[in-house]
């Protein structure tokens, strides 16, 4: 990890007409740093991913990726003016994004959900793709399922697949919006071990919104407590966890350790 900060909001606004989901925000990831995203339903937490993801555009403030500008370039006079689309689509390739839902190609075999984007976007020979396809497959422990096709697999293996495609882009920085909220309980722990082991390659930013407490705990370097729009409180999880300063956070952390 070092000290330069790969994403940074800076005063972001996002408004959905009369209602602030983003008030200001001020938030900050370090290159290579992996950060937990928690807080209650509503709070803003995947509106951050989706803003990141280029899904959603920003009423205030200025976002940065990797140094630039993500919603906004430099227009002849140096000053900030809105992103072009062609701009949106070269700073996208930064970012990859696992789903709640997987988000696969159904008609597609596991394979190809994997190897669609880089033959399209990145121009990879078929075989190229194949070969990164495969390597990643084996990388989430999936290399004997690579003709099946989504239905014929688990929600667990589906979601591996969902990670192995956001990986393969080749992205710095990989955002999960609530990859395990959608799975069984008993599926829950092999993509957690997935993640964990991602987690381990230091030079992947990693950016996750989760409500598994024992994800945030046991993967991240910092965990953020969001709470209308803003960081409540953040920390190195041993001290967010075990020793809040704030009574909000401590409410949300005993309601969701009870259920
Ligand atoms: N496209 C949209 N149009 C209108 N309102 C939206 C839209 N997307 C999100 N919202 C609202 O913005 C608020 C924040 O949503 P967001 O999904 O970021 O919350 P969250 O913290 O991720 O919540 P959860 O934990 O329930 O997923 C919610 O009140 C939501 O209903």
């Amino acid at each position: 990890m070092t000290d330069e900060p790969i994403i940074k909001f800076d005063k972001v606004v996002k408004r959905f007409g009369d209602l602030t989901v983003l008030n200001e925000l001020d938030f900050e990831v370090k290159k290579g740093e992996k950060v937990s995203i928690i807080g209650p339903s509503g709070s803003g937490k995947s509106t951050v991913l989706r803003i990141l993801m280029t899904l959603e555009d920003i009423n205030g403030g200025v976002v940065t990726v990797g140094g630039e500008p993500l919603w906004h370039e430099k227009g002849p006079d140096g000053s900030l003016v809105p992103a072009s689309e062609a701009h949106l689509r070269k700073m996208r390739t930064q970012l990859g994004m696992v789903f709640q839902q997987f988000n696969l190609f159904p008609h597609m075999t596991v394979l190809r959900n994997i190897t669609e984007a880089p033959v399209r976007v990145l121009g990879l020979s078929k075989q190229e793709a194949k070969q990164r396809g495969e390597e990643l497959l084996d990388l989430v422990g999936l290399a004997d399922q690579a003709r099946k096709y989504p239905h014929q697999l688990s929600g667990g293996q589906q979601q591996r697949v969902g990670i192995a495609r956001a990986l393969a882009m080749r992205p710095n920085i990989l955002l999960f919006d609530e990859p395990t909220s959608a799975l069984d309980p008993e599926l829950v722990g092999e993509v957690l071990n997935v993640i964990g082991k991602l987690a381990e390659e230091h030079d992947l930013t990693m950016l996750l919104v989760t409500h598994e407490m024992r994800f945030a705990r046991e993967i991240s370097d910092r965990v953020c407590f969001f709470d209308q729009g803003r960081i409540r409180e953040e920390g190195a999880p041993e001290d967010l966890f075990t020793d809040p300063n704030e009574e909000r956070t401590r409410e949300f952390l005993q309601a969701v350790l009870d259920n």
